[in-house]
């Protein structure tokens, strides 16, 4: 069955946005659990088709899944619409692709998350039975047309995710650059190389306000460098409920914590807003 916290998003890229990460290249084993190597390169391989697909088929299509909140298709220029309905008479793959790729990531980020919390001092399954136990989770599918000309162009403008950590699978087209002294002028960007098979995992807003900055979101961005580019990115959020507030083991009266507690869902709700810009279209859901 399909979560009812998972959402699926689809994107077309070309205008700076905002959005977030520590990113580090790091290649997850699957292999763990129960998932090989291959079946990993195969799951991506074929959401890479169903994407191609979906950004191939004509607008007016792909506008009647216009999004809703943030669940849906936007179509280039716009960060404003997303889809109702899924595709699925004219992509009868999509779903179950979707799906698998959604449940092995969140495998994935479970098991991550077990890690961090161990590096916390606290019990490893501690996200399991807290942010975890209800995730949020919204796999989006970008596409980035790559045509040059127009200067304000560009792939993603600098941002870091909001949510727990974000996991990236890219199709190798170069674009990606992350900066890891954020509060450094002059900001220096660093190429971020494709790993055939790895995720590239990206620390968000979220993990920053919990551990008092212990795990810092990266700033990322995208730049256009004229080729097509797919990219597939799955943010792993808490459920809208969950309080986020520093950790024990991460403040001390010489390190007081840097932010006041926030509910996931109003954090995120904000960050949405400043993105999209109308509340009633963002409201993040509360199930
Ligand atoms: O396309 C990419 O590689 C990055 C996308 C991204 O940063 C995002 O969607 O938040
Ligand atoms: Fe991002």
């Amino acid at each position: 069955m399909f979560h009812p916290g998972i959402r699926y998003a689809t994107q077309h890229r070309y205008k700076p946005r905002v959005l977030t990460p520590l990113q580090l290249a790091t290649d997850i084993k699957m292999r763990d659990r129960g998932v090989s190597f291959s079946e990993r390169q195969q799951a991506s391989g074929s959401v890479f088709q169903q994407s191609a697909k979906f950004f191939a088929l004509p607008l007016d299509y792909k506008l009647s899944l216009s999004r809703k909140e943030y669940r849906g298709y936007t179509p280039l220029y716009s960060e404003n619409l997303d889809p109702s309905s899924h595709p699925k008479e004219i992509l009868p793959d999509w779903r179950p692709t979707m799906e698998s790729l959604i449940w092995k990531s969140l495998e994935v980020g479970k098991k991550l998350m077990s890690l961090i919390a161990l590096s916390l001092n606290l019990d490893n399954d501690f996200f399991e039975k807290t942010a975890l136990n209800k995730p949020e989770a919204i796999l989006r599918l970008l596409h980035y047309p790559g045509e040059l000309g127009d200067e304000d162009l560009c792939g993603a403008s600098a941002h870091s995710d909001y949510g727990m950590i974000t996991f990236l699978v890219t199709d190798g087209v170069p674009g990606l650059q992350i900066c890891k002294e954020k509060f450094k002028q002059p900001r220096v960007w660093e190429d971020v190389f494709h790993v055939e098979g790895a995720f590239i995992v990206n620390i968000g807003d979220l993990m920053e306000r919990w551990t008092n900055g212990i795990y810092r979101s990266t700033l990322h961005r995208v730049i256009p460098t004229g080729k097509e580019r797919y990219s597939v990115a799955f943010f792993l959020i808490p459920p809208s409920d969950c309080m986020i507030e520093c950790f024990e083991s991460c403040c001390s009266e010489s390190s007081p914590p840097r932010f006041p507690p926030i509910r996931s869902g109003d954090y995120l709700n904000e960050r949405f807003m400043l993105t999209y810009g109308s509340e009633k279209e963002l409201k993040c859901s509360s199930n």
